[in-house]
């Protein structure tokens, strides 16, 4: 095996290529040679947050390859773990998963680098329906397409991709009128358009009727042949599309029930008595014999151990570990040196601002397409939201809590409740770009605003604060929006029982001490404004940042 890897690069240096895959191993160069992913005793867990069971095992101990140029299935019965290996093998996993294992790339440990050299065909189409599948594309390739593309090899590209996809033809047609074959075709198309060597698609063919998941699958074995590494989950394949993938993994409960070549899998099965019956497809076969039925569901899980077991010690096995062997193997002895071949094939993404430019462009494209409701709802957010809501409700409120009835305090009093109302907008605009999902920007906001909320000075006197609390004075704009609304209401009052109660009662020394302790005066209420004034524009200063962040993802 030694004599057989050594051979001569073309840059003089001694290579060592591989009768695996017939790539070398002195350079890491996915982009130029393909790419060849291994992963040994990979493991994902979720993190439950339960109590006696803080996480859950999705995936158990898998070790597996996919070389260069390999179209692969990845099935199983729902549940069985495919989307989880998927995106773990991605490097795209969910918040509260862990992956535990290793996956290398062509020898060298994957990395942030894998959204430059992976494609992500997500499950479900995410589009703006009002573009047309010609602006969507030329807009993604301004989104995605090295910054170095000139203007005549991005249309170029674009014109390439929708001819090979068969996009020509409804090129001008909305997103919202073509057809499912040709929105699954289009997202495809999104995703070749870096034309990255490794390519995951998460069930690309639900939803298509059989003509059009053919010709998907067809294109993509297409690509395989010309050197990419295609991996898809799948579900239902029909005999023609199953016999399209040269690779298939079966998973059942989140361990390897079978790995290897397509037309190896039966004899895998035949070999424990699952035999499958004539004019049967045998992707439904694998998948039925590796279902939990409700009925049967201690039986067929042991039946499934049975097989995974039988697996884990097999000659399929034993194959795909030697190819799993030798990638770690090569990763530890050749020191694969990755940053001048990541300068040489690497894309350099857009410009921060170039891809802002572009999304605000996409969005005007779409308010332009669809006025009404896009100005309505800008409307809904700039005027009721933050100017409207607040007036109304001071209002009714001031006027029913008989608060000061001159125009100056009530004046003041609005002024107060917007500057409130936009800084705890700018608080939720922070916390939703900050965080990746709803939930996880929610468990984190709710316990913040309870923390601002108790501490504003209604429900605590201030100055007994814990000092663990004490932080909170300098960005509660609760709490300045309070002292404001009081000093409004408080200021030039001196006596309480003479000005509010009974004119004829006198104030009494210790009420006019009381009063005179309590700052309320004007400089207050301006250094509150203007504390307000300033954690909006933090507030929204870190918005952006985030922002920025995302976008530069
Ligand atoms: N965040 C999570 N919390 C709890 N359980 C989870 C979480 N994510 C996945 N699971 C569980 O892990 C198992 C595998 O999920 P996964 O989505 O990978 O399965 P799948 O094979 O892709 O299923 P399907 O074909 O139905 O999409 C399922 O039982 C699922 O309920």
């Amino acid at each position: 095996m030694e004599d057989q890897r050594s051979s001569s690069h073309s840059d003089g240096s001694a290579t060592e290529s591989s009768p695996l895959f017939g790539r070398s191993y002195t350079y890491w160069s996915p982009v130029e040679e393909g790419v060849t992913l291994s992963w040994r005793d990979l493991s994902v867990y979720v993190l439950l947050k339960q109590k006696g069971q803080p996480y859950k095992r999705i995936i158990n101990n898998v070790s597996g390859a996919v070389r260069a140029g390999s179209l692969v299935a990845l099935m199983g019965s729902s549940g069985a773990g495919k989307t989880s290996l998927m995106t773990a093998l991605a490097y795209r996993t969910a918040d509260h998963t862990v992956v535990e294992g290793d996956v290398l790339v062509n020898g060298q440990p994957m990395g942030d680098y894998m959204r430059d050299i992976s494609g992500f065909m997500h499950q479900v189409d995410l589009f703006i329906d009002h573009l047309t599948v010609s602006e969507h594309l030329h807009i993604m390739a301004r989104l995605r397409l090295d910054r170095r593309t000139t203007s005549q090899e991005r249309k170029q590209r674009v014109l390439e991709i929708m001819r090979n996809l068969s996009l020509l033809k409804c090129r001008r047609s909305k997103i919202s009128t073509i057809s499912g074959g040709e929105k699954k075709r289009l997202s495809f198309a999104s995703e070749l358009l870096t034309d990255p060597p490794l390519l995951f698609c998460d069930e690309p063919t639900t939803g298509l009727d059989s003509y059009s998941a053919q010709k998907l699958i067809a294109m993509m074995n297409l690509m395989a042949s010309s050197g990419k590494t295609i991996v898809c989950t799948i579900h239902q394949p029909s005999s023609q599309i199953f016999k399209m993938f040269s690779q298939v993994i079966l998973l059942a409960s989140g361990r390897l029930a079978y790995m290897g070549a397509t037309s190896n899998a039966a004899e895998f099965f035949e070999s424990l008595g699952y035999r499958i019956p004539a004019n049967y497809n045998p992707a439904d076969f694998y998948i039925r014999t590796l279902a939990v039925l409700p009925v049967s569901e201690d039986s067929c899980k042991q039946a499934i151990k049975t097989i995974c077991d039988h697996f884990a010690v097999s000659d399929f096995a034993k194959e795909i570990d030697v190819i799993v062997q030798y990638e770690f193997h090569m990763a530890r002895t050749m020191q694969i040196p990755t940053l001048f071949t990541k300068s040489r094939s690497f894309r350099k993404g857009p410009f921060c601002w170039t891809k802002l430019t572009w999304l605000t462009y996409r969005y005007l494209l779409e308010i332009v397409r669809k006025p009404t409701t896009h100005l309505l709802r800008i409307l809904h957010k700039m005027l009721p939201g933050l100017i409207m809501d607040p007036i109304l409700f001071v209002s009714v409120a001031y006027t029913i809590a008989g608060l000061r009835q001159d125009l100056h305090s009530f004046s003041l009093t609005l002024l107060v409740t917007i500057i409130t109302m936009n800084v705890a907008t700018a608080c939720g605009l922070m916390f939703s770009n900050a965080f990746e999902s709803v939930p996880s920007a929610f468990s984190v906001l709710v316990p913040f605003d309870y923390i601002l909320m108790i501490t504003s000075g209604i429900f605590i006197k201030l100055s007994t604060l814990p000092v663990i609390l004490s932080w909170t004075k300098y960005i509660s704009w609760l709490m300045y929006s309070m002292e404001s609304l009081s000093i409004i209401q408080w200021n030039g009052v001196h006596n309480i029982s003479c000005e509010y109660i009974n004119p004829e009662i006198p104030c009494t020394t210790e009420g006019r001490e009381v009063l005179d302790k309590l700052s309320f005066s004007q400089n207050n209420l301006l250094r509150d404004i203007i504390s307000m004034i300033v954690i909006c524009i933090v507030f929204h200063l870190l918005a952006l940042f985030f922002l920025w962040k995302r976008i530069r993802k």
